[in-house]
């Protein structure tokens, strides 16, 4: 197999779809440290040791494509938040990742937890996280969803129509409930990050609108209702982002909404939701800001708003999914071809293709979303080519990493680590292909646990009740 021609081998080629900014490594062996899970460290075999296991023997033991999540580094993550936002409630956000490990973890560190369905609901619950500490989520929550919080006795439900608030109501009648809740309210702000993870611009699914009014109508309308018991607003921008400018507008405008309602009832409002969205890093160009930093800044702009409005300070919450689960997973696959294309111009392209794909993490298609990629199993002092890592599904969109610098020895059997594959990846999977979904493996002290277990071709043979 020859190299001699490969594009990008030199410097990554924007006529190929290559981004400028992609740098040649100095040294492909060298793990960045903020891409990976805490204490991550190549062994002197070269192996990628991960929460003091080798990645190698995770891949023997639990097959790939495997994710792997660090639980030290997330019970790290979530202490973080807990202890920098002092006083306030976290919600940790179980559509990113969530087992029944995952919530006991979360409980364990002090943290409450956002769910947003049914089945979020049950798992958060078996895992041992109280209801009350429960914060309900989703823009069309069924009767029997509701009903099924009630009873539980679930903390609060964050109501996102007036549909939801009458049937809400109708349910705490039937069942002699009374619900406590907060308001979703779109605030207008354009988060910096993809559109479909942007969640407070006018058009869009989420949230009842500031601008438009509704939100203080339904303010309005849970506070005299018999049934609610109102705490507040919620306000989620989106998801991924780095810079807190979005964070300050959206105070600014629930605050504002806080002293309207308040001259329309005469009452101050209890608590202010935030929401979540801090960004990782995927790529070595990503600079996420430390939850010390974003908790300081946070607590400068509430603190500046609620003098501007002759507030007292509410009560605070967020929901961080990503920035807790993200950077403790890593995914592990295994490469089982690789292929030259050759391109015009006497130029290539190196396409790996790994045992996964878009089934396992559906970002990367939907959302354009960059990852990085290092060899598992061994040091490589061979020189760095630009690949692309495909998965093996039958689509051509289905590419895990556009680009990424690789050794151009790279080779079937190969085991390729993916970081930050802890958030939106086993959460967001699917069967496309027929293709079961892989584990999720907690790791710690050198042992792993299997948290979900692989899912195998006879459960997924056994949905097919056809003839
Ligand atoms: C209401 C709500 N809260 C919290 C989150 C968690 O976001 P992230 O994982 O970006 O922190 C989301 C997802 O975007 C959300 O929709
Ligand atoms: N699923 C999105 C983010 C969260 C959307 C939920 N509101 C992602 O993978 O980045």
């Amino acid at each position: 197999m020859t190299h001699m021609h490969i594009a990008g081998s030199i410097h990554a080629d924007a006529t190929q779809g290559g981004p400028q900014w992609l740098e040649v490594p100095a040294d492909l062996n060298a793990l960045d440290t903020k891409l990976w899970p805490r204490g991550t460290v190549r062994d002197d075999d070269g192996r990628i040791v991960v929460a003091g296991i080798a990645l190698t023997d995770v891949a023997q033991e639990h097959g790939t494509p495997t994710y792997v999540i660090d639980e030290a580094d997330f019970r790290s993550r979530a202490a973080e938040f807990r202890d920098s936002f002092a006083g306030w409630s976290i919600f940790y956000a179980g559509k990113a990742l969530l087992t029944k490990t995952v919530a006991r973890w979360a409980f364990e560190e002090g943290l409450n937890l956002d769910v947003t369905t049914m089945g979020e609901m049950r798992i958060a619950l078996a895992g041992g996280m109280p209801a009350e500490r429960l914060g309900f989520h989703g823009n069309n929550k069924s009767d029997e969803e509701i009903e099924f919080a009630l009873e539980q006795g679930v903390g609060r439900i964050i109501v996102d129509s007036f549909d939801e608030i009458a049937r809400l109501e109708r349910a705490c009648e039937a069942g002699g409930h009374t619900a406590r809740v907060l308001v979703r309210v779109t605030t207008g702000v354009e988060a910096h990050t993809h559109e479909y993870i942007a969640t407070a611009h006018e058009d869009q699914k989420f949230g009842l609108s500031i601008m438009g009014g509704q939100a203080l109508t339904a303010l309005v309308r849970c506070h005299s209702s018999r049934f609610l018991d109102l705490a507040g607003i919620h306000s989620h921008i989106g998801s991924q982002i780095f810079e807190t400018h979005g964070f300050e507008v959206a105070i600014r405008r629930t605050m504002r909404l806080a002293s309207q309602f308040r001259t329309a009832t005469g009452v101050e409002l209890a608590e202010l939701d935030l929401g979540g969205g801090f960004g990782i890093a995927y790529v070595g160009a990503d600079s996420p800001l430390a939850t010390a930093e974003i908790a300081a800044a946070f607590e400068e702009m509430v603190e500046h708003e609620c003098r501007g409005f002759g507030l007292s300070r509410p009560h605070l919450s967020i929901e961080p999914g990503r920035a807790i689960c993200g950077p403790a997973g890593v995914a592990l696959y295994r490469v089982g071809t690789v292929k030259i294309v050759e391109l015009e111009g006497g130029r290539s392209r190196v396409y790996v293709s790994v045992d996964g794909g878009m089934s396992d993490n559906i970002r990367p298609a939907l959302y354009a979303a960059e990852y990085s990629a290092a060899i598992a199993n061994r040091n490589s002092s061979a020189r760095p080519v630009l690949c692309r890592v495909v998965g093996k599904h039958c689509e051509g969109g289905d590419i895990l990493i556009r680009d990424v610098f690789l050794p151009s020895d790279i080779a079937i059997g190969d085991l390729i680590a993916v970081p930050g594959s802890g958030a939106y990846a086993r959460s967001m999977a699917n069967n496309y292909n027929q293709i079961p979904k892989p584990p999720v493996v907690a790791a710690k002290d050198g042992v792993t646990s299997v948290m979900l277990r692989r899912e195998t071709l006879d459960d997924i043979m056994r949905l097919d009740v056809g003839k």
